[in-house]
């Protein structure tokens, strides 16, 4: 058990009653998971305000309220902290709870539209692969070495990344790589955490729903970058022209990699096919398993945070050649000679790389079809433009749903069928039920063509009304190709 004071140390306070040297149990930010001698956190909500929940709080054993508002009537025998910013004091006391795992280890964040997973997934397994002990925290798993412990967000909420680095730490890691996505800057789930270094991979159109303008989410990236202290590193794609904006107010060493301007980490493609990539760099050809070009910033980025953490970058590349990255990115089945791809697009960027590179490739004698929807309760703007690009870039395009969420499907289907000219409409087909979507896609291709099954990648679900159902892209893609090719 820990004491009041010591954990609000570093915390900026306005005002304090009651007795800081109480003993307490836990940080809790849900009232619901409160127990005997909790601290409850009350903080204003997409939904609802934390600040509603004080009272319950208390009957249900909070002694420690943390709160921007204090309650008009104070209760006797509990401490009102009062703070500029909850989530903030949260994040920095969840660090002094668990000792501040992160100053006792390299923590690298990655923040970016697109590529973190991808990013962090791969310097999980190069830094395994020289023999580290390594942490993970991404949007399909968070790791302790080869322990996989599953992942209920992108980046965790504070007291969940806190604890999971503790538990990194007491497994002897020296390293953790985190996604940071723009939500949880936002949220300061991140608060409290010392960063060795900050990624940037790129920023192209998403979550507007919550961020409201493409200003306010650049804002959110770059908030990541203002707050690096003087010895982190800064890494940043200097192809994006947002990379620049990131590095601003940033008092971390300045980093950039890229393939076109020039940079600190550069590679040159020399050839891109379903096989893989060779690139140039440091006028060494060297071959990686990784496929499309986009892949080409994503190894850079990983090459450039392990030399800048102090790794030798010929060995580096080495172990990077032979690495195959995340689940459910550019994932590749082939059966009876139709190849389907399973990949996680879920932006127009994302979507339009993905459809980019595979027509780079192909011969153009095979069909291309892509199966894609788009979430509900998410970013609006993006469903017209990612079918355009599905459509215009497809031989045919089967416009189905992702995780519909709490919306009704064909809602989500209208809206991406606005993005669709009359003319383009010949070649599009709308199938609200995803298994049938794909199921078309097979019956409709022959030996040679290719399938894109997009949005869902290493999902093994499908939300609809609050209720994950199992549904998994690659196992419904192998068990239809497979019945489709043999009779
Ligand atoms: C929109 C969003 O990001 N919401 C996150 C946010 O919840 P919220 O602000 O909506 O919370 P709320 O329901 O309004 O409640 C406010 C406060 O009252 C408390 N409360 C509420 C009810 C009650 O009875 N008692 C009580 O104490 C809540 O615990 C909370 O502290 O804070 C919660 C705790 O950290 C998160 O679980 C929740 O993630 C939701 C589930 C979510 O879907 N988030 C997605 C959008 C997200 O975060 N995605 C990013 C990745 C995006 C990407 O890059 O692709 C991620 O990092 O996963
Ligand atoms: N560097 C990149 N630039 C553009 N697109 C990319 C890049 N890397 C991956 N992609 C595409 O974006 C998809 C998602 O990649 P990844 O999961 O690595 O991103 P993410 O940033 O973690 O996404 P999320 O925000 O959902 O966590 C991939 O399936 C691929 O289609
Ligand atoms: N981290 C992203 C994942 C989107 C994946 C897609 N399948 C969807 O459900 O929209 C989000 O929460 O917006
Ligand atoms: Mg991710």
């Amino acid at each position: 058990m820990k004491v009041l004071k010591d954990i609000l140390y570093k915390v900026s306070l306005i005002s304090t009653t009651g007795d800081m040297e109480m003993r307490i149990q836990n940080i809790v930010f849900d009232s619901r998971k409160v127990v005997e001698r909790s601290v409850f956190v009350a903080i204003p909500g997409t939904q609802v305000d934390g600040h509603d929940f004080i009272e319950v709080a208390i009957e249900k054993g909070a002694t420690v309220i943390i709160c921007e508002k204090l309650p008009e009537q104070l209760k006797d025998g509990i401490a009102y902290i009062q703070v500029v910013s909850s989530a903030k004091a949260m994040g920095i006391m969840a660090a002094n709870y668990f000792d501040n795992p992160s100053e006792r280890m390299k923590v690298v964040a990655v923040t970016g539209t697109n590529g973190k997973t991808t990013t962090v997934t791969l310097l999980h397994q190069l830094f395994m692969e020289m023999g580290y002990s390594v942490g993970l925290l991404s949007t399909v798993e968070n790791k302790i070495n080869s322990e996989v412990i599953p992942a209920t967000h992108t980046t965790p909420d504070s007291v969940s990344v806190q604890a999971l680095l503790r538990q990194m730490l007491d497994a002897g890691c020296t390293h953790c790589f985190m996604e940071a996505s723009s939500h949880a800057i936002v949220q300061e789930r991140i608060a409290g955490l010392k960063m060795a270094g900050a990624v940037f991979t790129n920023i192209s159109h998403d979550h507007l729903d919550y961020h409201k303008t493409f200003d306010e989410y650049i804002k959110a990236k770059k908030k990541l970058f203002d707050e690096l202290p003087k010895d982190a590193f800064a890494l940043v794609n200097a192809d994006d022209k947002r990379g620049m904006v990131m590095l601003q107010n940033c008092k971390g060493t300045h980093q950039t990699f890229g393939l076109k301007t020039p940079a600190d980490f550069k590679a040159k493609i020399i050839s891109n096919t379903l096989e893989g990539l060779e690139l140039e760099i440091n006028n060494k050809l060297i071959w990686f398993r990784m496929i499309g070009a986009f892949n080409a910033y994503n190894l850079l980025g990983v090459m450039g945070t392990a030399v800048l953490l102090g790794e030798d970058e010929e060995e580096v590349l080495r172990e990077l050649s032979g690495i195959k990255g995340a689940k459910g990115r550019f994932d590749r089945i082939s059966i009876g000679g139709i190849t389907a791809i399973v990949d996680y697009a879920h932006t127009p960027d994302a979507l339009d790389n993905v459809l980019k590179t595979i027509n780079g490739v192909r011969t153009g004698n095979e069909q291309l079809i892509t199966v894609v929807g788009c979430g509900g309760n998410r970013d609006k703007t993006k469903r017209p433009i990612m079918a355009k690009i599905a459509v215009q870039e497809s031989d045919k395009a089967i416009l189905t749903s992702d995780n519909p969420r709490f919306e009704k499907p064909m809602d989500i289907l209208k809206d991406m069928l606005e993005g669709v000219s009359p003319t383009e409409l010949r070649k599009t087909l709308t199938i609200e039920d995803r298994k049938e979507a794909i199921k078309t896609a097979c019956m409709l291709s022959n030996k040679g063509d290719i399938i894109l099954v997009a949005g869902k990648g290493h999902e093994d679900y499908q939300e609809i009304e609050g209720v994950k159902h199992h549904f998994d892209d690659a196992e419904v893609v192998k068990e239809l190709l497979t019945q489709f090719t043999q009779s």
